[in-house]
C-alpha cells in the first residue's frame, strides 16, 4: 500500500508465446524465464509468462520455486458444463495461474470477440481469484495532428475499459495492456509520444478505482520501449522480441533503473 492507502503499483513485465512454440521450445524458454525470476525479484519487478494452453500445467512445476508469474492466453466465463472445447478459468487456477489474458487483438479479430464476452470473462478471472489482463487499443492509427490521433484512441479504448469495469468488483486487481492494433507484429512501437498521451487519458478513466490498476504497453516493444514510456507505463507486455530471453533480460534490467 501506499503512504495514501493506495494499492502500490509495482512495475510489471511479461510476455505471451501466443502460438509460436513448440511444446519443446516452450519447455526451454520456461527454464530460461524461471533464471531471470531473482533478477526480477531484487530490482522490485513483477514478471509474467504466458504459454499455449497445453504447456501450462508443465510450467506450473518448472515455475513452482521461482517468483515469476504464470498466465493464461484466454479462458472462457464458466467454470463447468456443456462447453465443449473451452477453458475452464476454474481449472486455470487450480493449476497455478495468477495471470488471464483476455481480448487481445487476435482474439477481438479473427475470434470476433466482442466486449461483452471480454467482460464476462474479466468477472469470472476476478471470481476464481485470478487476475484479469485485458488487452485494450485502437484498429488504426488517425492520420492528422498528434492531439487528434490520442483523443480517437482513447475514445476508442473507453468502451473496452467501461465494459470489464461494469463487470468486476472496484476492488478487483485489473492489468489494463494498451496495444494499439496497427503497432501489433509490427517493425517497430507505436511512437512514444502517442502511447504516453493516450496512457495517461486511460488512467484518466480507471482514476477512483479502489483495485490496483496497472497499465502496460504492448506492440512490437522490446529493448529501449519503456525508457521511452516510463514517465506513463507501469511495464510492458512483450511479443516477439521477447523470443530472444537476452532481450527479456535487458527489459528487466532497464525497468530496474530508476
Ligand atoms: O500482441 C502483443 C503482446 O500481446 C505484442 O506482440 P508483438 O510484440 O509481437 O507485436
Amino acid at each position: 500500500m501506499s503512504p495514501l492507502g493506495l494499492p502500490e503499483r509495482r512495475r510489471i513485465v511479461g510476455t505471451s508465446l501466443k502460438c509460436y512454440f513448440s511444446l519443446a521450445q516452450t519447455a526451454e524458454y520456461t527454464r530460461a524465464i524461471a533464471s531471470l525470476s531473482p533478477t526480477a525479484s531484487a530490482l522490485n519487478i513483477d514478471l509474467f509468462f504466458i504459454p499455449d494452453f497445453i504447456s501450462i500445467s508443465p510450467c506450473a512445476t518448472a515455475l513452482a520455486h521461482s517468483s515469476v508469474q504464470l498466465g493464461a492466453q484466454d479462458c472462457f466465463w464458466e467454470d463447468r458444463g456443456a462447453y465443449t472445447g473451452e477453458v475452464s478459468p476454474a481449472n486455470l487456477a487450480e493449476a497455478g495461474v495468477k495471470i488471464v489474458e483476455v481480448g487481445h487483438a487476435e482474439r477481438r479479430q479473427i475470434f470476433r470477440e466482442t466486449d461483452k464476452d471480454v467482460a464476462l470473462k474479466a468477472a469470472a478471472i476476478v471470481k476464481n481469484g485470478m487476475v484479469p489482463l485485458v488487452c485494450i487499443g485502437e484498429k488504426t492509427h488517425a492520420s492528422g495532428p498528434v492531439s487528434a490521433a490520442v483523443g480517437a484512441a482513447i475514445t476508442e479504448c473507453k468502451p473496452q475499459i467501461k465494459a470489464v469495469m461494469d463487470a468486476v468488483p472496484d476492488d478487483a486487481e485489473v492489468i489494463l495492456a494498451y496495444e494499439p492494433v496497427w503497432a501489433i507484429g509490427a517493425t517497430q512501437p507505436a511512437n512514444a509520444d502517442h502511447v504516453v498521451a493516450v496512457v495517461q487519458g486511460l488512467r484518466g478513466l480507471v482514476e477512483g478505482r479502489r483495485g490496483l490498476t496497472r497499465i502496460l504497453y504492448g506492440g512490437s516493444a522490446g529493448p529501449g520501449t519503456f525508457i521511452q514510456l516510463k514517465s506513463a507505463v507501469d511495464g510492458l507486455f512483450l511479443g516477439r522480441f521477447a523470443h530472444d530471453i537476452n532481450n527479456l533480460e535487458r527489459v528487466i534490467q532497464e525497468m530496474g533503473e530508476p
